[in-house]
């Protein structure tokens, strides 16, 4: 499970061979040990290079070896043995480079990396800690903040992260073994004392309670991100309705009506769960295509999951009758509330009493669409999120006639779904878009007074989300927002007055997002949008010269002034202003705890699991920060009341600024005086 072989003569290169990852079996090692003792003995071998098969350096310990009986050499002092030789090992890495790799790889006197490797220690993800030296050994060689990071998150590293944290010595985009044969004979011969990571001091560090605080706050965060994930499963509604009194009706076969792009996803999470589907679409053409795209999908996830597609259990029609004996409908048309409203008077026509009706619409009013049924307490919004079979939320939206009983149908069939349901009240928005309105025209708002997006991503991108709000909304699409905002008469094309204007009804507007769409610059399916992706659907985001001369031009003729702007300014504004409106969710009683709110975010919206969720986040900054913020931008920008601070943000800093599972009780006392 490892072999010695002898290249350019003096070089002894031993191969880890445990396909397909090289684990480090009790063979594996054996093999290692074996190897690594004949090049030590061999006065021919100068020095040794350690690589893995298959294009795979090792991928730690062997998981199906953890348990009492552990056979073969222990790790530890097979590895110590290496970094002891008395002739440079050089490790070629690439692949992975996980765990017990990791630290193997720490222990050989050089690291020489492919560029696309993938290295890390998620031993925490498995419940564990590094167990062979990578406690002691990263810190001394990468220092203690990073160490700390990369060991209590687990999160995997680029090789040109690891360059930069002097975790490998050298990247290369050609052969690995080959830049490490040609490095190990470059060091023959050199002393290997300062190549001996175990020797080196521990870095001291003067802030070191500090860093572990923040390492605290880190895992304090995740350990209340696990039980706010369990918490929305207990949910409630305002007539006090709740998970524990309301009993869920039992849904064997659901129709979706709709094969667009969130149909489809919808579908296939259906079939996944074991639910026998009807799938409509009047349209003969999307119909085929929706077909062999939910087919594919299937497939694709059978191969990844072993198990076998559930195709089984759909069936396709353009016949809206096709739903007359479903238990549960989901309506995924055309985001547009007349269309939605005749397909919800012919549902209930149609399906047989009893059936639930569910809108996948993300923002249109839930009562306006069971006004047109003969029994509104049947109809809830399911508001999946795309890819819908992959994104893990779900949003169960209640209107003001809802049944606890579709509540919890809705709320039960998305857990079976695989999804975390989170039962929200029928506002604008629901939850999670109304909180991205005032966190996006924030945004717009830093680019008029200086901001470019890549200096807002950027800070946004530190701060732990995926991907920052201007390469989100290239991804999502600009003229989505963009449709909305004409049919609220907010977008008006600058061509006709010739003036750009900045207020809508009183209040501060940007219409630079209607600007860009103006140009069909709708982001990646144009290939331009806040940045430039060198094709339709292109991917990789790039800067563009266009829209920095559009944010030129455009301040030049509004008459304003550039300002510097810095990242903690992009993060309160942005941040905060969506904090803010979270709380007056909280207030209005669209939301029945700050956890249903943090859950949203974290599993809808790309919040970093890692800092709880945006109630969470406040509670951390503390909310008398976060209030005295708010209170100094909206002096500043009274035309943006989203920034002004809600009453429940004043009254929680009043009463203390409580931990977040204690403001159920304030949040109750100003619900029940609205
Ligand atoms: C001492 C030390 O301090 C401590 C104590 C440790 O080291 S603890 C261990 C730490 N190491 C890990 O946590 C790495 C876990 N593995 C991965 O992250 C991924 O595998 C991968 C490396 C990124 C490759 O992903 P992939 O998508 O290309 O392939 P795959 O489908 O995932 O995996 C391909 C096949 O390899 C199997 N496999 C992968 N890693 C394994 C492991 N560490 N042990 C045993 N089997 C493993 C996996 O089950 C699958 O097998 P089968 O199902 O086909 O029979």
């Amino acid at each position: 499970m490892a072999q010695l072989s002898y290249v350019s003569g003096s070089v002894g290169l031993i191969t880890l061979q445990n396909p397909p990852v090289n684990v480090l079996s009790a063979a594996t090692r054996q093999g290692i040990m074996e190897s690594m003792k004949k090049a030590l003995n061999d006065p021919k071998v100068k020095s040794v290079v350690i690589c893995g098969q298959n294009g795979v350096f090792c991928a730690g310990a062997d998981i199906k070896e953890f348990g009492p009986n552990i056979s073969g050499p222990s790790i530890v002092p097979l590895i110590y043995d290496i970094e002891v030789a008395n002739k440079p090992v050089v490790a070629a890495i690439e692949g992975s480079a996980l765990g017990g790799g990791l630290e193997l790889a720490l222990t050989c006197h050089y690291r020489i990396a492919h560029s696309k490797t993938r290295l890390g220690l998620p031993e925490v993800t498995l419940g564990l800690l590094p167990g062979a030296g990578g406690t002691q050994l990263l810190p001394r060689l990468i220092g203690i903040p990073a160490s700390l990071e990369l060991i209590t998150t687990g999160r995997h590293i680029t090789a040109a992260e690891a360059l930069q944290l002097g975790l490998v010595d050298h990247v290369t985009q050609s052969d690995t073994v080959d830049s490490a044969v040609k490095f190990a004979l470059s060091v023959e011969g050199e002393p290997l004392d300062s190549r001996r990571i175990s020797k080196r001091p521990c870095p001291h560090l003067p802030d070191l309670d500090a860093v572990f605080e923040a390492v605290m706050q880190k895992a304090r965060a995740l350990q209340y991100s696990f039980f706010a994930q369990r918490a929305v499963g207990r949910w409630s509604m305002p007539s006090g309705a709740s998970w524990n009194t309301s009993k869920a009706r039992p849904v064997h076969r659901a129709a979706v009506l709709g094969l667009g792009t969130m149909g489809r996803g919808i579908t296939v999470a259906l079939a996944q769960a074991g639910v026998s589907v009807v799938a409509v679409e009047i349209q003969e053409k999307q119909l085929n295509e929706a077909r062999e795209h939910v087919y594919a999908t299937l497939e694709r996830g059978a191969q990844q999951s072993g198990v076998s597609p559930s195709c089984a259990n759909i069936t396709y029609s353009h016949d809206i009758q096709a739903v007359a004996d479903v238990d549960l409908v989901i309506e995924a048309v055309l985001e547009d509330l007349s269309l939605k409203e005749k397909v919800f008077q012919q549902l209930s026509a149609i399906c047989k009493p009893g059936t639930l009706l569910c809108s996948n619409t993300s923002s249109l009013d839930l009562n306006c669409l069971a006004s047109q049924t003969k029994n509104p307490e049947l109809v809830v919004g399911m508001h999946f999120f795309a890819p819908a079979h992959v994104m893990k939320l779900l949003e169960v939206v209640y209107g003001s006639k809802s049944s606890p009983e579709a509540v919890a149908t809705a709320m039960q069939l998305g857990k079976k779904m695989g999804k975390i349901s989170v039962a929200v009240g029928n506002c604008r928005g629901f939850v999670g878009n109304r909180m991205l309105k005032p966190y996006i025209e924030q945004s717009y708002f830093l680019l008029e007074e200086g901001a470019t997006p890549e200096l807002v991503d950027k800070a946004l991108e530190e701060f732990g989300f995926p991907m920052g709000v201007f390469r989100m909304s290239d991804l999502s699409g600009l003229d989505v927002g963009w449709r909305v905002r004409k049919e609220d008469g907010l977008a008006e094309p600058v061509g006709t007055s010739g003036q750009i204007t900045r207020l809508r009804g009183g209040r501060r507007y940007s219409p630079l997002g209607d600007i860009l769409c103006e140009h069909g610059r709708f982001g990646q399916k144009t290939g331009l949008g806040w940045y430039q992706y060198g094709r339709p659907g292109g991917r990789v985001a790039k800067s563009d010269p266009w829209v920095f001369n559009l944010l030129e031009e455009y301040r030049a003729r509004l008459g304003l002034t550039a300002r510097p702007i810095d990242q903690q300014e992009v993060l309160e504004r942005c941040l905060y202003s969506l904090i803010n409106e979270g709380l007056c969710i909280l207030e209005e009683g669209f939301a029945s705890s700050p956890e249903d709110i943090d859950v949203i975010y974290v599993f809808g919206y790309g919040w970093p699991k890692h800092r709880g969720g945006p109630m969470f986040y406040a509670s951390m900054v503390g909310l008398a920060t976060v209030l005295e913020r708010l209170d100094h931008y909206y002096r500043s920008n009274p035309d943006v009341p989203s920034l002004k601070p809600c009453k429940l943000l004043r009254q929680l800093v009043a009463s203390g600024s409580p931990p977040v599972h204690k403001w159920k009780e304030i949040t109750k006392k100003i619900q029940n005086r609205l």
